[in-house]
């Protein structure tokens, strides 16, 4: 317990300094991290200015103690209005019927105090029913109307119409009752007053004075702008942070760890523990620049109190960065989702703002509801913040008033202590949240766990309940069991299946084996998705593995060699467990590929190359080793000097401080390898790992991986035939999910290759003239070698030139070669032979014939034809793989069974069959009884179908 403690600490520590190189190296996410809360307050700032420069032409908020009296305001020209269509008018009047009112609106036009009012500004109708019908046909002409009328003889009475609602336009108010009606009002008052006693000279002055009252706080930018700024400010690092985790998991780079042995507690509390600090930093920033930009919000408010709520909510922000990963494969959508969330706060910050549903006429569910949302509970903060720096007299909150509410502020159902609170509980929640939904969404490999799996017991006390499923959690799965279970056609592979399946049997131990596999199958489950118009897309399972029964022994290099697809990486990817087996089993030292515990305790007994270098590119080589040395929990002190050796070994010395974005493939490759060694792991598992590396290079790592044999068991895979023959102590050679051959390479190529090369070399006789044209090369020593071939091994060179003979001898001469060989020795000279050479065929001659005999054999099960035109013209239908095939109707005097021939196949670039050529016409022998006449259905078809022939019931001789 306690070494699995220390072991949690090591690897959350070395994990913690991966995480804060990778975000330091990334120099334009630091800086946007360090520049967007500078930038954005600034521009705070500068609105916050511009709100002050705009209301510094009203008294509203500046201290009016003593008003001093102004007089009334002159009727303004039209034009000045805000809005306004031109020809205008300054006012205009009903009641031209009376020529008193004509003589009261002229002095009102005379007298308009600064600027008398021109004729053609003003307009008179008869009656308030054409001043209104003039209105409606010509709006936005003129400000509004007064109307006289006289009930009795002296009584003048008086109208104005105008339209009440004040106006802005570029942040300016424009109020009708003192921009209109008020000069309007005095100026008629005055008039009739002056004509009623008739005297126009009569002083009548107003004076208009504003109530005393004490300065407003102009409006706050924080208020009203700050929540979208702060919103965007905590984007940046919400998006980087998303990026970070789904990109480690699209570039399998956690998947590589958690093979390696990471805790995924380490794994977690490493990224909690650097985005903490980062949002820390990031809301100290914001407040310290708020309080340098001298704005008030910041200043009033305590710090305590503005830091706590910023961190928060960032930190909140992270929990929702973390659990929104689990649900994306591409580090590419982390802006756009980035991008979405912050549109929707900034429309869901406005509703804030308007007062929903922080208000008591709103239900408390729907406040909760509404406050999962981490934009909103922060917009609610900064609105209570904001209310709390609203007047000069305002002191704001400070941290001891943190649970109480403004004694103004009549809504207040949130306090900034029950913001503080609701946004720590849910960033909790999402973190729980953000490693359930981890665990249950299908990660690259289509591997998750059950949707309880937290249920069950044996998951939270580490025996077991780790079990896995595949696929998506709402595609409808269907897995069949490979049901295949024929016996191995090999014998070798037999004996293997059997060695190992006594042992098991018998529950033999043999120490010297390291991992045993059980029969495992691994069937790649088919799903059932909705497509559109849900409809339900069926793909078939596939059976990548159908029952491989193996031993790999220590000290040993056990090589898996295979045509593409053939399994050899599934074989992997079940013993490091990255995905479940579907039947069967593999122990590695002991341990269980199926049980969870099993299964922590292999990854610490394993190293693995990947087939692809799976990397950081902002890490160095060093930088690597010394991750996955502490990860495999090598002791602290150890972890410095081991990876130096590792460098050494590996020869990236002089690029141990470069980062591994700049190394070259080959460098890269060098690297996996050193990984997969750190930490002396008892099995490692290598996937093509000398890929991409020049000639030299690749002897050095068979080097390493040669001296690395001692002391653990080694499984490698490869393409290249020459490095399975080096490196490689049995070889197993795999095609569509089976083993088809196991053995050493000497016995492989015994077994399974063509038989023995003999290469003929010749001197070169200079007096004897040789054929300038290399096809028809034909010298009389030549032809005497080829004859003394012809009539001893009844052969045919393989290849020809002028200066050798290369032969293929089958294995069933082998009994005639000493003989053979004896004479042809003995008559070099008579020959004119420099020298001969006789060796077994290669290991890719092997793998040839058991990659087309696996393809021969499932293009028989799967029963296709393909059309065979023969060299006399004729056309017949075989089927794919077909070797020796009987011409139907071929009957004839000199063939009188008919005639057969030998089918030469090969395969294409894709890997597909086609026929390379066929053999001389042979007779078929008498046993053999080919249809006379063609079936009905090859007369529909209008082909004749060849009868395959078993080549075991004819002798290949007859086709040369
Ligand atoms: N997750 C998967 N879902 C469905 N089929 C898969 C999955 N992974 C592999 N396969 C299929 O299983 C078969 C074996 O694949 P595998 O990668 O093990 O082959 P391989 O021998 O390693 O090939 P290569 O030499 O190209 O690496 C392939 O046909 C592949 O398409």
């Amino acid at each position: 317990m306690t070494n699995t403690f220390s072991q949690l600490i090591q690897q959350y520590k070395a994990l913690l300094k991966k995480n804060i190189l990778i975000s330091c190296r990334s120099k334009t996410s630091i800086l946007l991290q360090m520049l967007s809360p500078v930038i954005f307050i600034f521009l705070i700032s500068a609105i916050d200015k511009a709100i002050e420069v705009q209301t510094s032409t009203t008294t509203q908020y500046k201290s009016t103690i003593h008003p001093s009296p102004k007089p009334s305001p002159p009727i303004p020209p039209c034009e000045n209005k805000f809005f306004v269509k031109e020809p205008c008018y300054d006012f205009i009047w009903s009641g031209d019927t009376n020529p008193k009112f004509h003589t009261i609106v002229e002095r009102i036009m005379n007298n308009n105090p600064g600027r008398p009012i021109p004729i053609s500004k003003v307009k008179s109708f008869h009656d308030k029913a054409l001043v209104d019908q003039w209105f409606l046909n010509n709006p936005m002409q003129c400000p509004g109307a007064i109307h006289f009328w006289e009930k009795y003889d002296g009584v003048i009475s008086y109208g104005i119409q105008t339209n009440s609602s004040s106006v802005q336009k570029r942040g300016k108010y424009e109020d009708p009752n003192f921009s209109f009606q008020l000069p309007l009002q005095l100026a008629a008052e005055r008039e009739i007053a002056r004509f009623l006693i008739g005297d126009p000279s009569f002083k009548w002055n107003v004076f208009l004075k504003e109530f005393a009252h004490p300065a407003m706080s102009p409006p706050s930018a924080v208020g009203s702008i700050g929540p979208v700024f702060f919103l965007a400010i905590a984007m940046f690092n919400f998006v980087l942070q998303m990026s970070s985790l789904v990109a480690e998991k699209e570039l399998k780079l956690r998947q590589a760890m958690t093979v390696m042995g990471l805790y995924d507690s380490a794994y977690w509390l490493s990224w909690l523990t650097w985005e903490t600090v980062v949002t820390l930093l990031s809301s100290i920033l914001v407040v310290l620049c708020g309080m340098i930009f001298q704005l008030r919000f910041f200043l009033k408010n305590s710090f305590a109190v503005l830091f706590f709520l910023f961190f928060l909510f960032e930190f909140n922000m992270t929990g929702l960065a973390f659990m929104l990963s689990a649900f994306i494969g591409k580090s590419s959508s982390a802006t756009t989702v980035g991008f979405s969330i912050f549109i929707v706060g900034y429309v869901t910050q406005l509703v804030v703002q308007v007062g929903f549903p922080y208000n008591y006429i709103f239900s408390v569910t729907v406040r909760k509801l509404w406050s999962l949302f981490p934009p909103n509970p922060f917009a609610q903060g900064l609105r209570v913040l904001s209310h709390a720096v609203s007047t000069p007299e305002d002191n704001g909150v400070s941290w001891s008033k943190r649970g109480s509410c403004a004694t103004n502020d009549n809504n207040c159902v949130m306090t900034i202590n029950d913001i503080y609170k609701w946004l720590l509980a849910t960033s909790f929640l999402w973190f729980i949240l953000a490693i359930y939904f981890d665990n249950i969404i299908p990660n690259a490999m289509g591997v998750r766990k059950s949707m309880l799996y937290f249920l069950n017991p044996r998951y939270w006390t580490g025996n077991g309940g780790q079990k896995v499923k595949e696929g998506g959690v709402c595609s409808c799965i269907f897995s069949t069991r490979h049901e295949e279970n024929s016996m191995p056609d090999d014998d070798d592979v037999l004996e293997e299946e059997n060695v190992v399946k006594q042992r098991l049997t018998q529950g033999v131990v043999d120490a010297n084996v390291a991992v045993q596999l059980h029969g495992i199958v691994k069937t790649y489950p088919g799903t059932y998705n909705i497509g559109l118009c849900c409809k339900c897309k069926r793909s078939a399972p596939y059976h990548a593995l159908k029952g491989l029964w193996l031993n790999f022994t220590k000290d040993q290099l056990f090589c898996l060699l295979g045509p593409n697809g053939a399994g050899k990486t599934t074989v992997i990817n079940c013993l490091t467990g990255i995905t479940p087996v579907t039947d069967g089993d593999a122990l590695i030292y002991g341990h269980s590929i199926r049980s969870s515990t099993g299964m922590s305790n292999i990854q610490k007994l394993i190293g693995v190359c990947p087939q692809f270098d799976i990397l950081w590119d902002a890490l160095s080589g060093e930088e690597h080793l010394e991750l996955f040395a502490s990860i495999k929990g090598l002791s602290p002190a150890s972890v410095k000097s081991i990876t130096q050796t590792s460098l050494a070994e590996v020869r990236l010395m002089d690029a141990a401080k470069v980062r591994s974005g700049s190394y070259s493939g080959g460098m890269k490759r060098r690297l996996s390898v050193a990984i997969a060694l750190i930490g002396d792991p008892k099995l490692v598992i290598l996937d093509e790992p000398t890929t991409g590396m020049d000639a030299i290079t690749r002897r050095h790592v068979w080097d390493i991986i040669q001296s690395a044999k001692r002391g653990r068991a080694i499984v490698l895979t490869t393409h290249s035939m020459e490095e399975a023959d080096i490196l490689s102590d049995r070889i197993g050679i795999m095609a569509k999910g089976k083993l088809r051959c196991i053995g050493t390479s000497i016995r492989l190529k015994s077994r399974f290759g063509t038989g023995f090369i003999a290469n003929i070399n010749f001197y070169r006789n200079n007096n004897e003239k040789i054929p300038e044209n290399g096809d028809a090369i034909s010298t009389r020593q030549h032809e005497a070698v080829k004859q003394f071939f012809k009539n001893r091994l009844d052969l045919v060179p393989k290849e020809e030139n002028k200066n050798f003979l290369t032969y293929v001898i089958p294995h069933e001469r082998e009994a005639l070669l000493t003989d053979f060989f004896t004479e042809l020795q003995d008559r070099e000279k008579e020959f004119g032979i420099s020298d001969i050479q006789l060796g077994l065929t290669t290991l890719e001659e092997v793998f040839l014939n058991i990659a087309k005999q696996a393809k021969l054999e499932s293009a028989a099960a799967e029963g296709s034809l393909v059309t065979l035109t023969l060299k006399s013209g004729e056309s017949v239908q075989i089927p794919v793989g077909a070797m020796i095939v009987g011409i139907p109707g071929s009957e004839s005097a000199e063939y009188p069974t008919g005639f057969m021939v030998q089918v030469h196949w090969e395969q294409d670039d894709t890997g597909a069959l086609c026929i390379a050529g066929h053999s001389q016409k042979a007779p078929v022998p008498q046993k053999i009884q080919l249809p006379s006449s063609p079936t009905a259905r090859q007369r529909r078809s209008a082909l004749v179908h060849g009868v395959v022939i078993d080549p075991s019931q004819v002798s290949l001789v007859n086709f040369q």
